[in-house]
């Protein structure tokens, strides 16, 4: 039966579609007509003073783009131009009916909020769940109302379908409606299903830090998206896009995001790898080893215990800040005796040495060392031309005087003349050389700093034997044996970069371009404390929002494994968890919390968003067999399915399995961080690689390496288990090889 409401609501939506039109047509008309003042000034250039006409075009050219911004946006929100309504009355106001969507719309002359975007104070009233007296805030105030219902709709090619009131009794129809969807092997947004606890972290002090310890499929990506969303929209005013940057694991994680910012309203931010800003910032050029051959190392090894020294973990480690900053103290006070000396323009002292090495050491040690060289270069410039005048201006005056006194002491003409022209043939001879001094008397006497080399700088310390003891007393002969030995070969690694961007931002500055002030991390359990700490100090802010899983620390050996540390490093930070997966269906999550139970993190249990699904298989096989791969992939297509991979321990199984799929002409490609996501094939996927994404059905294979009851396995594994959405297959020879019990 019909809801009696629904004439009421098709009104509301062909009003709202109607409006919409109208400023279509006239954004349309603007269009045209900035069109045709382009034109005329392009016209005009030829003919008449051109400057004119070309400030036109531009201006015209940039109205232009706001023009069709506006009709490109309106076009886009048209046909689903709101997802919810609330009726809600703020103390001492009328009751309103707000429809809430992803961009705002006010009508033009009555103001009336025809749509009210998701992300404005108001619409936290539908997000934040309960109907009744509620508060909600607003900048630094709290606001009082009451919130009499909250309705759905759904709305598609701009046609109401249906709608629903949901109270806290009724099911979140929408959002089992969205859980249930494909994977476009994309994310998208969901502004019309975000929950409750994902609201609070989406909406948490956005001048403050958060961490987020969240599930796997719990939505910290999705989250940390619409996050940056909400900022630009709450504080847009204060921050460029420019000035905010994504951290994502590798490329292939940018290009699978990647279009859920724009549909946010999100442009022009900073998305790359911490690999790749590090070289940006830096300007230096890396030659970088894959950071996953220490990882399929160890997996292939089955190594569980790390060396007591481990130094991938070293170099992540405060530790090794510390040995930085002694080793920047080195370099500073090396620098500093360089100022012994005074600085002089021809016998005339024009400034004290120790004047300048207080300068460098004590007023200006706020700023890196080479900013610091740079302004007291200045400082020497503007003395130098200031002494240097009133220098020339009493020499001048004393050969004045010795000539004048020549001139009226002496009797003997021939003498006279004689002294006379040795004072002006001397005067002559060094004014122009003290002038030429004073020009060039700051450069040369800054010419001794000379600019440091990070690169060089930084293999010094790995590599100098007399150098490290003097650094690290801390650490036993055969430890720094241990150290110089690993760094024999010059190669770079992960764990360097902190290193190099700290030395960098320490004794060069991080410029302006890519001084960035707000930073957002996807999975930051693969960070170590010192890569935060690093560009914390780099970019001199600590408005950080972290997301990660320790359950899926897979780079364990060389980074996070608590976040403790994480919350001292950043103490202003608001801590959060999320527990609910909803990504996979119950049965799958069940089988995934059995690895989870097995971990040491002692991490709760995930608990999936109501949603059933067929139970995981497992399909018995004592070696990989292609047709049996192929028989398997078919039938999960034929389910509907198109996002399918085949997830394999190791980048080396993975590659074999390709090649033995693919000869045996079964459509499958192996995914590498390189490619870009398809979803018309079999996608072969190493498990490290897996991490962040998800696809509709996982096809778990182990052959040639069993999972170990080790940390990094059970980490891999619980990565490869939930990346399913619907349906999960276990290929091999027994339950064992996915260290689960029984048939
Ligand atoms: N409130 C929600 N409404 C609808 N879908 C949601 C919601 N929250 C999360 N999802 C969906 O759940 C899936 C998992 O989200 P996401 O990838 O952001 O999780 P994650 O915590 O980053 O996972 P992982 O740690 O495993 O990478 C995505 O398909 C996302 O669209």
């Amino acid at each position: 039966m019909q809801h009696p409401d629904f004439p009421k609501e098709v009104e509301r939506l062909t009003y709202t579609k109607e409006y919409m039109d109208e400023l279509l047509e006239a954004s349309q008309r603007d269009l045209r007509a900035v069109q045709e003042k382009i034109k005329e000034s392009m016209a005009n250039l030829e003919y008449i003073d051109s400057s004119d006409s070309y400030i036109n075009i531009l201006t015209n050219s940039r109205f232009f783009e706001l023009a069709l911004n506006q009709k490109e946006s309106l076009e886009a929100v048209r046909k689903k131009p709101y997802f919810a309504r609330i009726h809600f009355q703020r103390t001492g106001e009328n009751q309103e009916l707000l429809y809430i969507g992803k961009t705002s719309l006010f009508h033009n002359e009555t103001f009336e909020p025809i749509i009210v975007d998701w992300r404005s104070p108001v619409a936290n009233v539908y997000y934040d769940g309960r109907l009744g007296d509620i508060t909600y805030p607003v900048r630094d105030e709290v606001f009082t109302g009451h919130l009499f219902s909250k309705r759905q709709y759904k709305i598609e090619d701009g046609e109401l379908l249906s709608f629903q009131d949901v109270d806290l009794t009724t099911n979140d129809d929408l959002l089992q409606e969205a859980l249930t969807g494909k994977a476009d092997v994309r994310l998208t947004e969901i502004v019309a299903t975000i929950q409750k606890e994902q609201n609070e972290i989406i909406r948490a002090h956005l001048k403050q830090p958060i961490l987020v310890q969240g599930a796997a499929g719990s939505g910290k990506t999705t989250i940390a998206l619409h996050r940056i969303s909400y900022f630009l929209y709450t504080m847009g005013e204060h921050f460029n896009p420019e000035q905010l940057m994504i951290l994502a694991p590798n490329k292939l994680f940018i290009d699978y995001i990647g279009d859920v910012l724009p549909e946010l309203g999100v442009e022009r931010i900073c998305q790359t790898t911490y690999a790749e800003y590090v070289q940006n910032a830096t300007g230096l050029k890396l030659k970088l080893q894959n950071s996953n051959d220490q990882l399929e190392t160890i997996v292939e090894e089955g190594i569980d215990v790390l060396p007591a020294f481990n130094i991938p973990q070293i170099k992540g480690s405060l530790f090794f800040k510390e040995l930085l900053d002694r080793y920047i103290k080195r370099v500073e006070q090396e620098l500093a005796e360089l100022f012994d000396e005074d600085v002089f323009i021809e016998k005339y002292r024009i400034m004290r040495g120790s004047h300048l090495k207080r300068l460098f050491l004590e007023e200006f040690a706020y700023m890196p060392i080479e900013k610091r060289i740079e302004r007291i270069k200045k400082v020497v410039q503007t003395e130098v031309k200031r002494k240097a005048k009133s220098v020339l201006s009493s020499l001048n005056a004393r050969y004045e005087e010795m000539i004048g006194k020549a001139l009226s002491g002496l009797r003997d003409p021939d003498k006279r003349r004689a002294t006379v022209v040795k004072f002006i043939d001397e005067r002559d001879e060094r004014i122009p050389k003290i002038q030429a001094e004073s020009k060039s008397a700051a450069s040369l006497y800054m010419k001794r700093f000379e600019k440091v080399k990070i690169k060089q700088l930084y293999r010094k310390l790995l590599t100098d034997r007399f150098l490290l003891q003097e650094l690290s007393p801390e650490w036993t002969l055969e430890q720094q044996e241990r150290f110089l030995q690993a760094h024999l070969k010059e190669k770079w690694v992960l764990e360097d970069l902190a290193a190099l961007y700290y030395l960098h931002a320490k004794i060069k500055g991080i410029s302006d371009q890519w001084k960035m002030r707000v930073v957002f991390i996807d999975e930051v359990q693969d960070y170590s404390l010192f890569q935060l700490a690093a560009l914390q100090e780099g970019l001199e802010t600590d408005m950080f929002t972290m997301v990660g899983d320790l359950a899926q620390g897979i780079h364990g050996y060389r980074s996070l494994t608590e976040w403790e540390s994480v919350l001292k490093l950043f103490p202003r930070a608001n801590y959060f968890t999320l527990q609910k997966s909803y990504r996979t269906t119950i049965e799958i999550m069940n089988v995934a919390n059995k690895i989870l139970s097995k971990m040491d993190e002692n991490l709760p249990l995930v608990e999936p968003v109501v949603r059933h699904g067929q139970e995981p298989t497992f399909v018995q096989s004592e070696k990989f067999d292609t047709a049996a791969i192929s028989t398997l992939y078919e039938s999960i297509k034929q389910h509907g399915h198109q996002s399918i991979a085949l997830i394999c321990k190791t980048t080396s199984e993975a590659e074999h399995y390709t090649k033995l799929l693919v000869e045996a002409e079964v459509p499958a490609e192996m995914l590498s961080e390189e490619s870009a996501l398809g979803r018309s094939k079999l996608l072969v996927v190493p498990s490290h690689l897996a991490k962040g994404l998800e696809f509709d059905a996982v096809i778990l294979a182990a052959f040639d390496l069993p999972y170990f009851d080790t940390t990094i396995d059970r980490k891999l594994l619980y990565v490869a288990l939930t990346r399913a959405m619907h349906e999960l297959y276990l290929v091999g020879p027994s339950l064992e090889t996915f260290l689960l019990e029984g048939k």
